[in-house]
């Protein structure tokens, strides 16, 4: 079995990268994390996305509030980060708590810094097959790792696990566009051990700790784990059992290592896009 690596899909992106800041003499773009609370998938991404900018020569600030700041104290700052002409793109972290009304702040972002697609503009064009805007970075990251591997998804089967606006949904919007056959399933699919062995390709983004092993997979499949989980011994795991598909798959991607190193990749490629668009300097 290939152990499909995101580091390798990332320096590609790092090229794109450099090239679209070929003779920049402006400012260096500069990326606003949003977290509200602690948890431990926030932050991983958190560090994750920290380091890729610092490796990809571009700047980012952390704006972490408390669990219980109220909706209407967080939608001043969310206001500030948002108008503030320092500021190129915004990754906000969620879920968000309870208490705050997320769907206000998917109608308050600017569609322009939405580096994440959760603005009803991006998620509409995602939908539309129109790439003008900005895709979710881990559903896009997905689609860049299978490009980058040679994998082919015209008249492929693809099974993905999860519907969630973040990964499942786009992402199989993007994969259509790709011309693949797409079957989502969920926690009301019946059968979901028989849809998965169906897939040439099979997606996890469940985020349950190792919750498809090997029997869950078709023989020479390919597997992309999205699932970013924290296991019992308080290590970083995906929604696939890795160690269980040596000799079942053909191609797997490692957590972490995998599909994470990417989904920060296309963050910061979507952060120059979007510096790119604000300003002729860049
Ligand atoms: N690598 C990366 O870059 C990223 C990783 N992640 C990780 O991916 C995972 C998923 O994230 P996210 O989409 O936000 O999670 P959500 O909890 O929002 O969605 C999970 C989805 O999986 C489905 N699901 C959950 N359990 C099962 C099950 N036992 N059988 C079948 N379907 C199931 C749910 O179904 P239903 O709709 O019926 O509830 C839901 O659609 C998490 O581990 C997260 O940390 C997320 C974003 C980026
Ligand atoms: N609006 C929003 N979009 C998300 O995409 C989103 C989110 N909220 N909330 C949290 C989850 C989780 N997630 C991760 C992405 C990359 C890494 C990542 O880079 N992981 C490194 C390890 C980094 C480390 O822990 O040091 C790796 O897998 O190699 C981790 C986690 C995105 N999520």
């Amino acid at each position: 079995m290939i152990t499909l690596k995101g580091a390798a899909v990332s320096a590609k992106i790092k090229e794109q990268v450099e090239e679209l800041l070929k003779g920049n003499t402006g400012r260096i773009p500069k990326l606003a994390i949003v977290r509200v609370g602690e948890r431990p998938d926030d932050l991983s991404y958190e560090r994750g996305a920290l380091k890729k900018m610092a490796a990809f020569g571009l700047e980012a600030e952390c704006f972490a509030f408390p669990e219980d700041i109220t909706d209407q104290d967080f939608k001043k700052e969310f206001s500030q980060i948002n108008e503030s002409r320092d500021i190129d793109g915004i990754l906000l972290l969620r879920p968000l708590p309870k208490q705050i009304r997320e769907q206000d702040i998917e109608r308050m972002i600017d569609p322009q810094k939405d580096l994440d697609g959760i603005s009803p503009i991006n998620i509409a064009k995602v939908f539309a097959g129109d790439d003008s805007g900005f895709a979710p970075c881990t559903a896009e990251a997905v689609v860049e790792v299978l490009k980058a591997n040679e994998i082919p998804l015209t008249g492929k089967k693809v099974t993905l696990v999860g519907r969630s606006m973040v990964v499942g949904r786009p992402l199989s919007m993007l994969l259509l566009k790709e011309n693949a056959t797409v079957t989502i399933c969920h926690t009301r699919t019946e059968n979901l051990k028989e849809n998965c062995r169906n897939g040439e390709i099979l997606i996890a983004a469940a985020g349950r700790a190792k919750m498809l092993d090997a029997s869950y997979v078709k023989e020479g499949a390919v597997v992309i784990d999205v699932g970013i989980n924290v296991d019992e011994n308080g290590k970083l795991c995906g929604d696939v059992d890795f160690d269980t598909l040596e000799g079942t798959a053909s191609m797997a991607t490692p957590v972490p290592g995998g599909v994470g190193a990417v989904t920060t990749a296309v963050l910061a490629k979507h952060l120059v896009l979007a510096a790119c668009c604000r300003r002729d300097t860049v």
